[in-house]
């Protein structure tokens, strides 16, 4: 609901009979309307010197002074009060009378007065006005009975009136509650997927090698284990590539610390190039790196090594390195454990490393332990 859309009375539901049961409530009989309005002709004589009088006591208050702050907004407060009086002593308290009350309700919210500072202002006009009554009698305007029932009557609508004034303090109070509380809600559903999005990343990134993106050694095993588990229960082998550059201390020595890490960044990007996205790449450690391809047997990796290869050399880098692959695959009837899968890759690396010292090159060595250099693949014994 658009509040705007709505008058105050709308939003409160006060109908005609609404009002005129809150009306039943504080007695407030057309015989109290007729009472006020028989004093009407004296107090509108009077009105500028009560209004006077009303402000030089309320302003003996500093918490008064503060609120109302300066001689513009007294004078315009002072211009409402008038207004108001001559309401009181209409004798007409309908929806509009009542939309006017609810207005002043909202005002004195918004300005910060204080149910306190309201209520005491609402004694002062009550005593003012009583001994404007006491006044219409001494001087002969009116009986005393009829001053008696005139201060009767205003006290009933003076009640009549600061509950609705209430009426609006509340409600205002309830808005600002629910804002509040909506604001919060909104607050905390966007640190909620504030700290949501960070423990991804952070999870992500513990998992991550930081200079090659690839998955760490931690993630490595633990990938292992997973990918193990699944290939056992749906029967299918599993392979491992673990491959290792040939002599990258030279580079390091040689060329120095920041070349070798990028050749190592390279070499990262190069097999996330060459592997299927069910493939899992990580750096194992240093200048060591390991593919898992789930479902996937010597053959195919092998093709997947012939493709980083290819990737690796058509860099187009100055320099030129190569690196030692064995590979291992187990299953799909009964699979390895982790452990002696990158035992039994690693001596294939091994043998792989062992000639390319004899003749420089990307060797590999398969599962069948067979050798090859990268091309043309020739069996061997290895052993
Ligand atoms: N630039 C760089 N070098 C690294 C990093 N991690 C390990 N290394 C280096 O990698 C080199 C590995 O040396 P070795 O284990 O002797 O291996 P290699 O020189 O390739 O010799 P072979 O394996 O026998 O061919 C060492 O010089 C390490 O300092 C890294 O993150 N960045």
């Amino acid at each position: 609901m658009l509040l705007t859309n709505h008058s105050m009375v709308e939003q409160l539901k006060l109908t005609d009979r609404k009002i005129e049961l809150i009306k039943k409530l504080f007695d407030l009989t057309r015989a109290d309307a007729d009472n006020l309005l028989a004093a009407e002709p004296f107090i509108t004589r009077n009105l500028d010197a009560i209004v006077e009088e009303f402000y030089a006591k309320q302003l003996t208050h500093l918490e008064v002074e503060i609120v109302i702050g300066d001689s513009e907004t007294l004078s315009r407060l002072k211009n409402s009060m008038r207004g108001y009086i001559q309401e009181v002593f209409s004798g007409t308290y309908d929806q509009n009378y009542v939309t006017n009350r609810l207005r002043v309700g909202k005002v004195h919210k918004r300005i910060g007065v204080s149910p306190a500072l309201y209520m005491s202002a609402v004694r002062l006009l009550w005593d003012i006005l009583s001994d404007q009554f006491e006044k219409q009698y001494e001087e002969g305007h009116c009986s005393r009975d009829e001053a008696d029932r005139r201060q009767r009557s205003l006290t009933k609508l003076l009640m009549f009136d600061v509950q609705f004034v209430f009426e609006t303090y509340t409600g205002a109070l309830v808005a600002e509650v629910q804002k509040a509380k909506q604001e919060l809600e909104d607050y905390a559903h966007d640190l909620a997927e504030t700290v949501a999005k960070q423990t991804k990343e952070l999870r992500e990134l513990s998992c991550q090698d930081g200079l090659t993106r690839l998955f760490n050694h931690r993630a490595f095993y633990e990938r292992m284990r997973v990918e193990l588990a699944s290939c056992a229960r749906r029967k299918e082998p599993l392979t491992l590539v673990y491959f290792d550059l040939n002599d990258f201390k030279l580079l390091n020595d040689n060329y120095g610390h920041i070349v070798g890490d990028q050749m190592l960044e390279a070499l990262g990007s190069t097999i996330l190039n060459s592997i299927r996205e069910t493939d899992i790449a990580c750096r194992y450690g240093g200048d060591e790196f390991c593919i898992i391809m789930p479902g996937a047997t010597n053959g195919h990796a092998k093709d997947v090594c012939e493709r980083l290869i290819n990737g690796f050399v058509s860099r187009n880098d100055k320099h030129k390195i190569s690196f030692s692959i064995g590979i291992c695959q187990t299953g799909p009837d009964k699979l390895m454990s982790g452990d002696e899968l990158v035992i039994a890759a690693d001596k294939r690396m091994y043998l792989a490393k062992a000639q390319a010292k004899l003749e420089p090159g990307f060797w590999l060595c398969d599962t069948q332990e067979s050798l090859g250099k990268f091309g043309m693949f020739v069996c061997g014994d290895g052993g």
